[in-house]
């Protein structure tokens, strides 16, 4: 996941290959809950790993219900089989309504039956979300239910320790125009004490059906079978009970779906792009997006657990669409909208306004800075893509909405090739911690296009600090090519070779095909962790030795381009600015007095335990630069456009700070 403020996604060229989606966290936190109430055992593959879903599996071990992961994405849930080991608990469900709707119903009704008594409590978004047409539902039942803060929102008193007896006789009547997580959350419940045949009753017209529909299939695959006639009457019969299927792979997201079906239809593409975890067999409700991006131009051909999809049309066909069966998904349409031959409008979203953010505020906020015309209604959305000249590089803000910051992330595509700001992109991790990841493993750029910041300096200038804050910062890629100077001493020692002129050819060959890997800040060299044995002063010294070489030099430049990756890289050295990335659009040339970098180097051991004396350090510092400026491949030297910094009076965050305020000065984003 990226943890950065910002991500700047270059502009991107073309995509193909295949993602696998995290699973959908409607279906995760329903099984969760469902496994943890049935009798047996189930194992649950693929479930979302999410804020939400962490909060429920900490909820049901509260409760007392076994939880074992088995590492990947998979647990397995020993079912309460509808009894309460614990009778008495606290549970915090942090913002996760998928949470707190139905562990209330749930537990409301278990604490009448059995004697319990619960507090359920969120943070303070939580208790500003309605939840009153439940707790009036719970309490027809006969259910025990306090509010401990305001009237109508958690947190919740369920039960008082005592059995209260329940009313099963007359039909529980709930609104369908609000949430449908109360219905859903009485459907999971009631089961639980069904000792007779019991109704529910829907007043006025049933919102949300497809994740009613979901509910629904669960709960038959726990062998509960609800009876429905139509939308406005559901009957629970006598004696359900739930039973463990086993085991049950969690579907991935649909709704996570259509970002890269929306790819699939604006990348150009060889191969496609396949979605694997999710196909046309789907209970999501919004894996009829697919259907709209048809209508734009995609060309989707599925299974039932995956989906192929091309571009087709090009421009995209503009449509207009009542959206009201795919609220989530159709904010990917707004996007793709970007590239359609004429004004796209998406009605019936006026849900849009009360999600995480008023959505269709935002969505035509953030259109309209990339240069797009669009008209907003109170319940619909009108987006006119920019002429080839209209286009903005744009800082997209993100209004801690995961939606929002995955699909503009597609307007990276512009014709015209700007890169684009993604502003708190950790969003995501509501739904798809790694969606960018996923995103970058499929889509391909321009090299020149992915940007690279240069980090030249000589030895302790702190060119390895400062590169890896700014990578570490700006979510880009590092390269410390230095470590491959060193790794290639150290393979050529270790092969029995000298590091002089006479061994150049041999030293350049192992170069050439060198087995280096990098896990966090370990270097392995054929698997071997060869950190420490390369990180020494003597390793450092015969790195410089070898650096000398032409052809060793050679040899390692192929490898050195293939660090540049999305979304950019901060490349540190002698060299980077001068040879490997000449055309890189920032180079920093770091220096600081002789006697500055011993002091910083003798700390630096000493801070590891390695004893040095200053004076040694200083002698060899010198040496290696002399080796390193006088050398007649790639001398150690400013670039021309090379922008010099002496640190000597700087701390290390200053200077981080000096160079991304350099870096901020390059990038379009104005006003950002
Ligand atoms: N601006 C700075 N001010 C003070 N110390 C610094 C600064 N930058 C780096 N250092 C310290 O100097 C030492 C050498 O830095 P390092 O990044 O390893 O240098 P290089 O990669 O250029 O050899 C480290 O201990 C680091 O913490
Ligand atoms: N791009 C590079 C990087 C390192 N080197 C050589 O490799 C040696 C070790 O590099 P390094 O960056 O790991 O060393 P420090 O600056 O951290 O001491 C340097 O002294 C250079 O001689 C190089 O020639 N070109």
């Amino acid at each position: 996941m990226y943890s950065t403020h910002f991500l700047d996604l270059p502009p991107l060229r073309s995509a193909g290959g295949s993602v696998t989606l995290p699973g959908s966290k409607s279906i995760s936190n329903r099984v969760l809950l469902l496994a943890a109430l049935s009798a047996g055992e189930t194992t649950l593959h693929d479930l979302l790993d999410s804020d939400d879903t962490r909060v429920m599996l900490a909820a049901l071990e509260t409760l007392g219900c076994g939880i074992e992961r088995l590492g990947g994405h998979s647990v397995k849930v020993r079912g309460l089989a509808g009894a309460l080991p614990v009778k008495a608990a606290y549970l915090f469900l942090g913002n996760a309504g998928t949470a707190m709707r139905p562990l209330t119903a749930a537990l409301a009704l278990l604490a009448a039956q059995q004697g319990g008594k619960f507090e359920l409590r969120g943070i303070a978004r939580m208790h500003e979300r309605p939840i009153g047409d439940l707790v009036d539902g719970l309490r027809q039942l006969g259910c025990p239910v306090d509010y401990l803060g305001n009237d109508g929102y958690p947190p919740l008193r369920l039960g008082t320790g005592e059995t209260a007896a329940l009313q099963l006789d007359a039909p529980i009547r709930v609104r369908g125009n609000v949430s449908s997580q109360f219905l859903t959350a009485l459907l999971l419940a009631l089961p639980l004490v069904a000792s007779q045949d019991i109704q529910i009753e829907v007043v006025g017209e049933l919102i949300s059906k497809p994740y009613i529909e979901i509910t629904l299939k669960l709960l038959a695959r726990f062998g509960v079978t609800v009876k429905r006639e139509g939308w406005q009457r559901f009957i629970i019969p006598a004696g359900s009970r739930y039973t463990s299927p086993g085991s049950l792979h969690v579907e991935g997201d649909a709704s996570s779906a259509s970002y890269f079906v929306a790819l699939g239809a604006i990348a150009e593409s060889e191969q496609g792009i396949t979605i694997q975890g999710v196909g046309l067999d789907s209970i999501q409700g919004d894996i009829r997006f697919v259907e709209a991006a048809q209508a734009m131009g995609a060309v989707v051909t599925g299974s039932a657990n995956s989906l192929q999809i091309r571009r087709g049309a090009w421009p995209l066909k503009a449509i207009d669409l009542d959206c009201n069966h795919i609220p989530d998904a159709a904010m990917t349409l707004a996007v793709m909208a970007l590239y359609a031959d004429g004004t796209t409008t998406l009605r019936n979203i006026e849900s849009w306004r009360v999600k995480e953010t008023d959505r269709i505020a935002a969505m035509a906020c953030e259109l309209r800075k990339l240069g797009a015309s669009v008209e907003e209604g109170q319940d619909y959305i009108k987006v006119t893509p920019p002429a080839a000249d209209g286009w903005r590089a744009a800082s997209i803000h993100t209004y801690d909405d995961h939606r929002v910051a995955m699909c503009f992330s597609l307007a990276a595509f512009n014709p015209v090739r700007l890169p684009l700001r993604i502003e708190d992109p950790k969003c995501v991790a509501k739904t798809f911690p790694d969606y960018f990841e996923a995103l970058f493993s499929v889509v391909q750029a321009d090299a020149e296009d992915i940007p690279v910041i240069c980090v030249d300096g000589p030895t302790a200038s702190g060119k390895g600090t400062l590169a890896s804050q700014l990578a570490a910062r700006l979510g880009y890629e590092l390269l410390d090519s230095g470590a491959l100077y060193r790794v290639t001493a150290h393979a050529a020692l270790q092969a029995g070779l000298t590091l002089e002129a006479g061994d150049e050819a041999a030293i350049a060959e192992l170069a050439r095909a060198l087995p280096v890997s990098f896990d966090g800040d370990r270097v392995l060299l054929s698997g071997q962790d060869v950190t420490d044995a390369i990180r020494s002063e003597t390793g450092g010294m015969n790195a410089s030795k070898v650096s000398v070489l032409p052809a060793v030099r050679a040899a390692l430049v192929e490898l050195q381009h293939g660090f540049r990756r999305l979304p950019g890289l901060v490349a540190d050295g002698r060299d980077m600015g001068t040879v490997i990335f000449p055309e890189a659009p920032l180079k920093v040339f770091l220096n600081a007095s002789a006697e500055q970098r011993a002091v910083r180097r003798h700390k630096q051991l000493i801070s590891k335990g390695v004893s040095a004396r200053l004076e040694d350090l200083l002698a060899d510092l010198k040496e290696r630069d002399l080796r390193d400026t006088t050398r007649k491949s790639a001398p150690l030297l400013p670039a021309q456009d090379a922008l010099p910094l002496d640190n000597s009076e700087l701390g290390i965050e200053e200077s981080v700070q000096l160079v991304l305020s350099w870096w901020e000065g390059r990038r379009p984003f104005q006003g950002a």
